[in-house]
């Protein structure tokens, strides 16, 4: 199977330059000028367009058991969703229970992996921790290609990693040569908002944002980046959505502290205003972790964007129908809580960050893949177009618009966060190792066509 993608210009993190791109298997084969088209390839024409690597979601939950439901897309679904966005790979999460054996919980969501259309790869979560945790974090550095490890701050009751399991595991890790990640929320703090409020009876869902203030945010991430300072090892944060959490990685990362931050689609370009929408059921469509948050907090998102400070943009794509959202109705902390963006993700980032002159094409890229690729050591496999890297590419129509609608998504769950938003740059072709599986508006996204990708270890510091 060979693709030539002819005329366009190549968009790398580093520099754009006018090539051809050759691609043969899954792999990108050549990359020049005039280059000749093998008998039998399938051509696409780039003319006037951009090449770029395809994106790498971050942050995703396909097929999460969460709050007492699951989410509305699952691996096909999503990653397919993913595929008519330009995004190539998604790195979603494996979340053990409590008690529950990470390498169980593992094998689980490698099972409900497996119909994936796109690529994916797992960050898996520490939720609770003794002797088996610290053993099994080994073997699946060692065997199964996880070098990332997250630890929810929030969820009180459910999920949350207390500081014990946060120094144990950031120490583990280090160890390994993985990643600690971290979703920064005092858990402790939102659960007694949370439990002040219904106590005052504000039940409603504009209750959301009142028990996660951008305090709640900042103290967590200020306290991941002070552990992860003792103990020396890097630390991602996900979802920066304020201002002061970005200001506690700025700071972190002017002392020469390596910590990385990563910006939701979502928080870049949707305001709290959502939360007082008069239709509680739009409202709640809207709940998420940590909530959005004011235009203040935006501008420093994209601000930190442009300077370095945040890295990636991801979705924390988590979708759940109106019905499964209407379980918090008189309850607010019982709205399951997600949104999703996996198919908008490329497009609402270009629209809101290139077309504004926030940030450059190749800026683009590194936000949108490259630095994901980095930070999780899979470059030069992913997040560049040049010779030997997988052939996941997008063909980018710069003056190419699409208004977003959830009638026309390809995503479950019958709600769109960016209803409405007219985007200037949209994917014409998308191709995933080697096949061309978006042209157009047509998607031919097949179950089971996505792999598993292994992530080596960093070097680590025991054997
Ligand atoms: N973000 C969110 O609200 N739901 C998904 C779980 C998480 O990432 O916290
Ligand atoms: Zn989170
Ligand atoms: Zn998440």
């Amino acid at each position: 199977m060979m693709t030539l993608i002819r005329g366009g210009t190549v968009i790398n993190a580093d520099r754009a330059f006018r090539a051809d791109v050759l691609c043969e298997g899954d792999k990108i084969m050549a990359v020049g000028e005039n280059l000749d088209a093998p008998a039998g390839a399938t051509i696409v024409d780039a003319g006037g367009q951009y090449v770029m690597p395809g994106g790498i979601d971050t942050h995703t939950h396909m097929q999460l058991p969460f709050m007492g439901t699951v989410t509305a897309d699952d691996f096909f679904t999503g990653t397919a969703a993913g595929l008519a966005g330009g995004t190539t790979t998604i790195m979603d999460f494996v979340i053990p229970n409590p008690q529950q054996s990470l390498l169980e919980a593992f094998n689980t969501w490698r099972g409900w992996a497996e119909k994936s259309a796109g690529d994916y790869t797992f960050h898996v979560a520490v939720t609770w921790w003794d002797q088996s945790v610290h053993e099994e974090m080994g073997v699946l550095v060692r065997d199964h290609g996880v070098n990332s490890f997250k630890h929810f701050m929030a969820y009180k009751n459910a999920i949350m990693a207390d500081d014990e399991t946060l120094v144990k595991s950031f120490r583990r890790s280090l160890e390994l040569g993985a990643i600690p990640t971290v979703h920064a929320e005092n858990g402790e703090l939102v659960y007694q908002l949370q439990q002040e409020l219904l106590a005052k009876g504000i039940r409603g869902v504009e209750a959301h944002p009142l028990s996660r203030p951008p305090e709640v945010e900042a103290e967590a991430a200020n306290r991941a980046i002070a552990i992860a300072n003792v103990l020396g090892t890097p630390v991602y944060i996900v979802h920066v959505s304020c201002a002061e959490s970005l200001e506690a990685i700025t700071r972190a990362r002017a002392k020469g502290q390596r910590v990385y931050g990563e910006a939701l689609a979502g928080h870049l370009v949707i305001d709290d205003s959502v939360y007082r929408h008069p239709d509680p059921e739009f409202a709640r469509a809207h709940v998420m972790s940590p909530p959005f948050r004011s235009s203040h907090h935006q501008q420093a998102l994209w601000q930190g964007l442009r300077g370095g400070n945040l890295h990636t943009t991801a979705t924390d794509h988590c979708t759940f129908c109106a019905e499964q959202k209407a379980a918090g109705k008189d309850d607010f902390t019982r709205i399951p809580n997600g949104c999703g963006g996996v198919e908008e993700r490329m497009a609402v980032v270009w629209d809101a960050g290139v077309n504004t002159g926030l940030l450059t094409p190749s800026e683009f890229v590194k936000v949108t893949s490259t630095n994901a690729a980095q930070i999780f050591n899979i470059y030069p496999r992913k997040g560049v177009i040049q010779v030997g890297a997988d052939a996941d590419i997008v063909v980018w129509d710069p003056e190419g618009t699409r208004t977003i609608s959830a009638a026309t998504q390809h995503s479950k769950g019958g709600f769109n966060v960016f209803e409405g938003r007219t985007v200037r740059g949209i994917p014409t072709h998308t191709i995933a190792a080697g096949k061309l599986v978006f042209e157009r508006g047509e998607l031919r996204a097949e179950p089971g066509a996505g792999r598993h990708i292994e992530r080596p270890a960093f070097t680590a510091t025991v054997a």
